[in-house]
């Protein structure tokens, strides 16, 4: 067999003549399908999962260049639910060469990239698994998004639980446990396939029912298993019967690697109101004392998937630090100042200097956005230890939003028009309104 790391990158010319690297050596030239048209500007503040935030909303154009007819591209896919989204991390700056990274559940301790969501990868891909609105000709209209506007997207696939997530490939009947591997697993075949609405739900929750071929004896909703559980589970059904935490609390907020960060910040006028007596680090860190992966732990204190049970099982396994992490959801406020200001941006009065917003369709759904973000705390490590009275900026849709952080709250200090239009990577392909 030919060593691999030996081949290197072979040039082939394509039929229209242009010479691209060979496909077997893995050195893909990359075009982007489009730039996604995002209600989020930066990286600041944008969620850290696409589950965070429901009212996200975003556009893909598939590009003329790729397809002379785009909506043919598009052709069938109006008929699935949820869509996943392979995109370039294009604002990283650079491809990161870090075999571990700080994701922000973990509190300021290191695991090895390949476990985490993190942005920051040698080939600087993400993915994303976003809720289908509509296709129209040649653009698809998304929500529940966590990439920021202008993001190059390479593809997009259709969501297909049967196929994609772990607990639909089980055989109800089938005589399985997971002591010595016997269940049979069974894809269900395209003719058997069904559209299915709460595939969101089984993804994130499994509130509602559960698949017919997941049944509650055999089967626990796998994001609620964490290695842990998996490691000393028997098949008792008394344990598929445990509370269901809300899908935003289960949000793998995986990704950003905390450190310094160039951030829009300054010191806030709130920062004096704070108790003297206040320890330097804030509730947040008390509370990562009691939690399951204390600080200083690296996920390496979790207690392990047995080998090959993950590959093997019915159900999905995660580590203990993603399902239990030592961050919990923030209250959110608004002052009457900020809520006084949602109200003028989402009616686009004169004088405030802007329309009303693009991709939310009413001031609720602003607020609903602006809440699921803060109370995710959108933070890194390095701002929520040490930066905890810096105010915090971002921006969504036309909204310039400007909060302060307390112990377990967040409160919205302002909300402005965005100074700057959001501008596309290439001037060409100018911001279009969605008229959602
Ligand atoms: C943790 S990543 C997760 C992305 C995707 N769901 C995944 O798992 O691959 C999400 C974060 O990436 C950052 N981000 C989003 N779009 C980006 C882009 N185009 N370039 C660089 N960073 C981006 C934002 O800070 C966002 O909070």
């Amino acid at each position: 067999m030919r060593d691999l790391k030996e081949s290197g990158p072979r040039a082939t010319a394509t039929p229209c003549g242009c010479v691209k690297p060979a496909l077997e050596t893995g050195n893909l030239l990359t075009e982007p399908i489009g730039y996604l048209e995002s209600c989020f500007s930066a990286k600041n503040g944008t969620p850290r999962q696409p589950s965070i935030c429901s009212h996200s909303r975003a556009c893909l154009r598939i590009r003329k260049s790729i397809f002379n007819n785009p909506e043919h591209s598009l052709m069938g896919l109006e008929q699935f639910s949820h869509v996943w989204i392979l995109f370039v991390f294009h604002k990283n700056g650079h491809l990161s060469c870090k075999a571990k990274v700080q994701p922000p559940r973990l509190n300021g301790a290191k695991t090895g990239v390949f476990s985490t969501r993190s942005p920051h990868r040698p080939n600087a891909i993400g993915l994303t698994l976003a809720k289908l609105e509509r296709v129209e000709g040649g653009a698809v209209y998304l929500s529940g998004i966590d990439m920021i506007h202008g993001t190059p997207v390479l593809d997009i696939k259709p969501y297909i639980a049967d196929y994609d997530s772990p607990q639909n490939l089980i055989e109800s009947s089938g005589d399985f446990t997971l002591q010595n591997n016997q269940h049979k697993l069974k894809t269900v075949s395209q003719s058997e396939g069904k559209t299915d609405n709460c595939d969101w739900q089984q993804l994130s929750g499994c509130k509602e029912s559960q698949p017919s071929h997941c049944t509650r004896e055999k089967c626990k909703c796998p994001e609620h298993r964490t290695s842990g559980e998996n490691n000393a589970e028997s098949d008792d059904a008394a344990n598929t019967q445990q509370s269901s935490p809300e899908p935003r609390e289960i949000a793998a907020e995986l990704g950003e690697e905390s450190g310094p960060r160039v951030a829009q910040e300054q010191s806030g006028p709130h920062s004096q109101e704070k108790s003297p007596s206040e320890e330097p680090e804030d509730g947040r860190l008390k509370r990562g004392e009691e939690a399951v992966v204390p600080e200083g732990h690296g996920p390496e204190m979790s207690p392990k998937a047995p080998s090959g049970v993950a590959g093997a099982a019915h159900c999905s396994v995660v580590p203990a630090w993603v399902r239990e992490a030592p961050v919990a959801n923030l209250e959110v406020r608004f002052t009457p100042h900020a809520e006084m200001d949602l109200e003028h941006l989402s009616s686009g009065e004169p004088g405030v200097g802007q329309a009303s917003f693009k991709y939310f369709q009413s001031a609720e759904e602003a607020r609903h956005a602006i809440e699921a973000v803060l109370s995710a705390d959108p933070r890194s490590v390095y701002r929520r230890k040490l930066c905890q009275d810096r105010l915090f900026y971002f921006t969504v849709d036309t909204a310039h939003v400007t909060c302060w952080f307390g112990d377990g709250f967040a409160e919205v200090l302002r909300i402005k028009p965005a100074s700057e239009p959001v501008q596309m990577s290439k001037p060409a392909e100018s911001p279009v309104s969605l008229g959602l």
